[in-house]
């Protein structure tokens, strides 16, 4: 069944103005959403990064993609690869979480153009996307509140109104979580750090803890703390974590924290593709892996890395960036079919106010999505809302996520320093 046409769109999705190491999230988030279209008049989607370098590969990929069977994904990577030095070097420095990069370009688009062939191949079939992964081994999938200590979007007129309001302190971030929790029924926790004081938000995490005692906590500061501060704030946190993610940078500064606190360290910052994966395992530098299809390959790559981490008795989570609902029917259909799976999966999901999807939002209940019969990813482009938010992009300031640069127009001496605690 061949591909009769490719079509790759950039959105841009509001975002509020929530905190992390580097600084501040933009006002809005790119996304590029991707229709592949088959010869019997189906339609593929995928949902990947809109950054500038990631979308201009998509966008000279999508035409040489044309002819191809969508059953072809080797064919499409062929592709992809010829494509990749007139971009650049086939590298790219965009910024998967403040300090991360993602330094495969091909991967990436790669994997967002699989997620779209295999969306058009369990269409043309009739069968949900996860049969063609080997089938569900559950029929939903967890996910944990993910907090972000925010500002109000008073603080900008960019920033549109959202539900949350300020979190500045450890009473507001149980206040969000209580918000949340309610709407969404999140049965565990991540709280985003490397904001504020790192015992300020760890007493953050003592609050949650009192506040939720039967849910499971996280805490990220995105290796936005010392060794000393990573100890410090183990000692106070023993017991209270289900694991410690990210606390301090590089590879051996995760395998000695491991080594003096014994505490299981998670990471998608010094463990994003499959060379740091066999130096992690060499190190002891990371006990749970927390995968994305986005950056790791596609969904079959993951599923193989899900199947390393087991082999080398690893835990395996999920990480995400912003997002829609595409991109989370992917993760959960995912997830879904992977039986070495042992967290609630991160998503930014409710953050987001904007969608691209018929029927609006994907629901999250008792906080899971839930699996559908429906053929493919069991979600449809609402091509109204899909003109409109390519619509923001093009009016849109932004062509590369920078939170520093946001950062430094409400304080201009503000620098990236890694780590800053
Ligand atoms: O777990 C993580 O590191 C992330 O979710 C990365 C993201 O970039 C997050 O820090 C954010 O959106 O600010
Ligand atoms: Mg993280």
């Amino acid at each position: 069944m061949k591909i009769s046409a490719v079509r790759v769109t950039p959105i841009a999705i509001k975002d509020p103005a929530l905190l992390n190491a580097a600084g501040v999230h933009e006002p809005f988030g790119l996304r590029s959403i991707i229709e592949v279209v088959g010869a019997n008049g189906m339609v593929g989607l995928g949902e990947t990064y809109g950054d500038a370098p990631v979308l201009g590969l998509l966008t000279r990929a999508a035409p040489s993609l044309v002819g191809l069977s969508a059953f072809d994904v080797n064919g499409m990577l062929a592709r992809l690869k010829a494509l990749a030095p007139q971009v650049s070097t086939g590298h790219v420095e965009m910024e998967l979480a403040p300090g991360s990069l993602a330094s495969n370009l091909v991967t990436s688009a790669f994997s967002a153009f699989e997620v779209a062939f295999m969306d058009l191949q369990a269409r043309t079939l009739g069968i949900p996307l996860v049969e063609l992964l080997g089938g569900a081994v559950r029929d939903k999938v967890s996910y944990s509140a993910y907090l972000f200590y925010k500002w109000d979007a008073s603080v900008d007129p960019e920033y549109a109104p959202d539900p949350y309001g300020e979190a500045v302190n450890a009473a507001q971030i149980v206040q969000q979580a209580r918000k949340m929790i309610d709407q969404y029924g999140f049965e565990s926790i991540k709280l985003k750090a490397g904001v504020f004081d790192p015992m300020e938000e760890a007493d953050a995490i003592l609050a949650l803890k009192a506040a939720f005692p039967n849910q499971p906590l996280r805490i990220d500061p995105n290796s936005n703390w010392s060794m000393a501060t990573s100890l410090k704030v183990a000692d106070k946190l023993r017991g209270s974590l289900e694991y410690y993610e990210d606390p301090t940078p590089t590879l051996e500064g995760m395998a000695e924290l491991h080594k003096a606190t014994g505490m299981p360290l998670a990471s998608n910052m010094v463990v994003t593709n499959w060379a740091e994966l066999k130096r992690s395992i060499e190190l002891n530098s990371v006990q749970i892996l927390l995968s994305d299809h986005h950056f790791w390959g596609g969904l079959r790559a993951t599923q193989a890395l899900a199947q390393t981490c087991q082999t080398f008795g690893l835990g395996l989570s999920m990480h995400s960036n912003s997002h829609l609902g595409i991109s989370l029917m992917a993760m959960t259909h995912l997830a879904a079919s992977v039986q070495h799976l042992s967290y609630a999966c991160d998503t930014h999901y409710p953050w987001q106010s904007d969608e691209v999807l018929v029927g609006g939002k994907v629901p999250i209940v008792d906080g899971c999505v839930h699996l559908t019969n429906k053929p493919g990813l069991g979600v449809e482009l609402d091509q109204d809302k899909l003109t409109e938010l390519h619509e923001a992009f093009k009016v849109c300031r932004i062509r590369t996520r920078n939170d520093v640069a946001q950062m430094q127009r409400y304080r201009p001496e503000w620098k990236q320093v890694k780590p800053r605690f």
